[in-house]
């Protein structure tokens, strides 16, 4: 069945006129399209001489091979033709993850990246501390060290109560070092202190007595705490009961719950940065979220709204073996990636592994990823009790903007554990306090009649279901009624065929695309075009020919590319483009994408050829802002999110893992800014035609990865 996607409408209908159509079958048009013929450079496969001397064209090509051709991971090289003589070997991609997993072979601290070569990680600390107006400290034992920071025990100097365990005059502190040439002290201060003032000493987050500057360091005095989770796992064994990772699960979801009812979100959640209070003290079944390093506001402090959904598919922030799969896509952090975080930890504590550790090199995270989003919560939690599946399945399909209902999945594990909550190997204060609070809101909207709080457990629409599927993807716009013919299932001798026929009806090439080596042409009368060329190439672009057609001021209008390698490459004159370039990649090139964007060129056609990509970026496009969504299935609330920001999809393409879609503002707003999407398994053809009915024509269409 295909699933329909409700699309946006803005603006007036255009008064409709019946639209002219051909059939797949290639039947004459019912009616010559408005006078135009095929231009002056009929479309056909051609071979003339080149022509020198047009400076306006740009050619960035990065062959395959060429380079590492890894955007996504770190720096690589393009080679940039300017007009026809300068060649330069220009940087593109810079590294732009905060904090990465390294080692993923497990191991404490190994799987912390960044900041690992910073002066202030070699540096010697300074042997006695005082800072902020504390009291003197003689710095000791070494307790851990991040991609940040390193964490000793401080002894008070002369304390004038030796039992003073806790508060400002505590006796045992642990002091936090960030040498004033880390990555995170570029403009002063770390950030994280910031975050420790506003959240410090709330519900499961160490108090910060004092902080300041001495010499070459940033120092943060804070409360002494006890081992972490991942100590306590590590040393028993690599394991933990199931009442005890119960027992966590309850108390974390609670100190998240606070956490985020003060706006902010964690980032960073992992057996790490969990930690239990000191042993022997009152505290040691007590358990605490430290490195607040990597929170972000989720809540605008000053309007109280929500932050606005973004993604920045190179931007990543995290460890990676327990990132949410939106934050390794570089989306925006919202509450629902601490919870999914969380999940992941709670099931690395219980099974002692994850499907997606081992992994390594370059393209690590995009393994690790892709592993993730085709685990379903079945197979995660298989031999795990019905609560770790129910809560892994319904933080992974959180909305983006989604209060989750901590009461509800705080319920999920109370069944697990025993009664008595002084019994419990980790201390369920918090979440007590929690379930008591909701319980009494919970019965003051049963007196307002009023059932809320249940709405959101409802079973809702499963998101990730572990299953890859391969689908066409279809993109219908509105526009006036006018000619509109496709062919799918095209053979390569057939090609030229369809497009001669189609020339003479006066129609052009608008998109192309491949399925299982077998073309699909969709050829209109709208698409302003003068003349037109293309290219059947064995090759995935073929850059002669294409610098060829450039030199006669052809620019690429349409591309696309097979699983053997081969491609299809339409040019055309009449665009509005006024310089071109395009990039080869083994994986998406957001970072080149990003780069060109900077210099005003905008993605104006995209092509995939087995696991590779091709992006064509243009100046002139007639577009103010664009913004791509990549996904390991169709990114269905991402592109909700962007139509509601007033973009729409302009170029499309997948492959077997992966769906981009680029979705832009135009300059000139159409009267009718209507747009639908369509997935089916077969090529839509029934589906185009009632979409005709409705004066929607195909803009773009690819075949892919759409359910993951
Ligand atoms: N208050 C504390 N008491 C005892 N040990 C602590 C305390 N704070 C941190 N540690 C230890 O130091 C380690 C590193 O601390 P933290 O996570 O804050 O540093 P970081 O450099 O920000 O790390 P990351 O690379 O995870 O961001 C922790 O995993 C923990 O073992």
């Amino acid at each position: 069945m295909p699933q329909l996607r409700s699309g946006v409408r803005r603006g007036r209908r255009p008064t409709a006129t019946a639209p002219l159509r051909d059939t797949d079958k290639g039947k004459a048009a019912r009616k010559k399209a408005t006078g135009r013929t095929a231009g002056k450079g009929t479309a056909r496969k051609r071979n003339n001489n080149v022509v020198s001397g047009n400076k306006d064209i740009e050619v960035v090509v990065v062959e395959d091979g060429a380079e590492r051709n890894d955007d996504a991971a770190l720096t690589g090289v393009a080679l940039v033709k300017v007009g026809n003589n300068n060649t330069r070997v220009e940087e593109v991609g810079e590294e732009v993850a905060e904090k990465m997993d390294e080692c993923d072979s497990g191991g404490r601290g190994s799987d912390k990246g960044l900041g690992a070569d910073d002066e202030g990680s070699t540096a010697p600390v300074p042997e006695r501390v005082q800072v902020g107006g504390s009291p003197a400290y003689r710095v000791e034992k070494k307790l851990g060290k991040g991609g940040f920071g390193q964490v000793y025990v401080g002894r008070r100097i002369n304390s004038p109560n030796p039992n003073e365990r806790t508060g400002p005059g505590a006796v045992e502190v642990a002091l936090k070092f960030e040498h004033r040439s880390s990555k995170g002290c570029n403009y002063g201060p770390p950030y994280e202190w910031q975050v420790y003032s506003a959240l410090g000493g709330s519900h499961g987050i160490p108090r910060v007595h004092y902080k300041g500057r001495q010499n070459d360091y940033y120092i943060m005095v804070m409360d002494m705490l006890g081992p972490s989770l991942w100590d306590v796992w590590n040393n028993n064994s690599h394991t933990m009961s199931i009442e005890m990772v119960a027992c966590i699960a309850i108390e974390a979801i609670s100190i998240l719950e606070k956490l985020h009812s003060r706006g902010y979100v964690h980032g960073d959640v992992k057996p790490e940065n969990f930690l239990l209070g000191p042993p022997g003290t009152p505290d040691e079944k007590k358990l605490f979220l430290v490195d607040l390093g990597l929170a972000v506001r989720w809540r605008d402090n000053s309007t109280g709204l929500h932050v606005d959904y973004d993604q920045r598919p190179d931007v990543f922030r995290g460890t990676v073996r327990y990132a949410s799969a939106h934050a390794h896509l570089g989306r925006t952090g919202s509450r629902r990636d601490d919870l999914e975080s969380l999940a992941y930890t709670l099931i690395f504590l219980l099974r002692g592994r994850l499907p997606w550790q081992g992994y390594q090199g370059d393209n690590k995270g995009f393994l690790v990823c892709k592993k993730k989003m085709s685990t379903s919560p079945e197979a995660l939690c298989c031999l795990c009790p019905a609560p770790f599946r129910q809560f892994v399945e319904y933080v992974v399909n959180l909305k983006f903007d989604e209060g989750p209902n901590y009461a509800k999945c705080i319920s999920l594990f109370d069944g697990i554990v025993g009664p008595n909550p002084d019994l419990r190997p980790i201390n369920t204060e918090g979440a007590q306090k929690l379930i008591c609070q909701v319980g009494r809101k919970r019965a003051r909207l049963m007196m307002d009649d009023d059932n809320e709080e249940e709405e959101d457990w409802q079973p809702k629409k499963k998101v990730r279901m572990g299953m890859p599927a391969t689908q066409w993807i279809s993109v219908y716009n509105a526009r006036r009624p006018m000619k509109q013919r496709y062919h799918y299932n095209v053979a390569d001798v057939r090609l030229d065929q369809h497009i001669v026929k189609g020339n003479a009806d006066g129609l052009y090439i608008s998109s192309v695309a491949s399925c299982s080596n077998l073309w699909a042409l969709i050829m209109d009368a709208g698409t302003g075009f003068s003349a037109q060329v293309y290219e059947l190439s064995p090759n995935f672009l073929p850059k002669d020919w294409i610098m060829e057609q450039w030199e006669k001021s052809y620019y690429i209008s349409a591309i696309a590319g097979a699983n053997n390698g081969s491609s299809l490459v339409v040019m055309s004159k009449g665009t509005q483009y006024l310089q071109q370039s395009y990039k080869v990649s083994e994986s998406f090139p957001f970072k080149w994408i990003n780069k060109k964007w900077r210099e005003g060129f905008y993605v104006t056609a995209m092509a995939t050829a087995g696991t590779r990509w091709a992006i064509v970026m243009s100046r002139g496009t007639g577009f103010s802002d664009q913004v791509v969504e990549l996904d390991f299935l169709y990114p269905s609330e991402g592109i909700h999110r962007r139509w509601e920001a007033g973009y729409r999809i302009t170029s499309t393409a997948a492959t077997s893992d992966q769906t981009a879609l680029v979705l832009s503002i135009p300059r000139r707003r159409p009267s009718d800014e209507t747009q639908e999407t369509l997935r089916t398994s077969a090529f839509p053809s029934v589906h185009v035609k009632e979409k005709w009915a409705k004066n929607l024509y195909i803009a773009s269409v690819c075949y892919g990865r759409t359910v993951s």
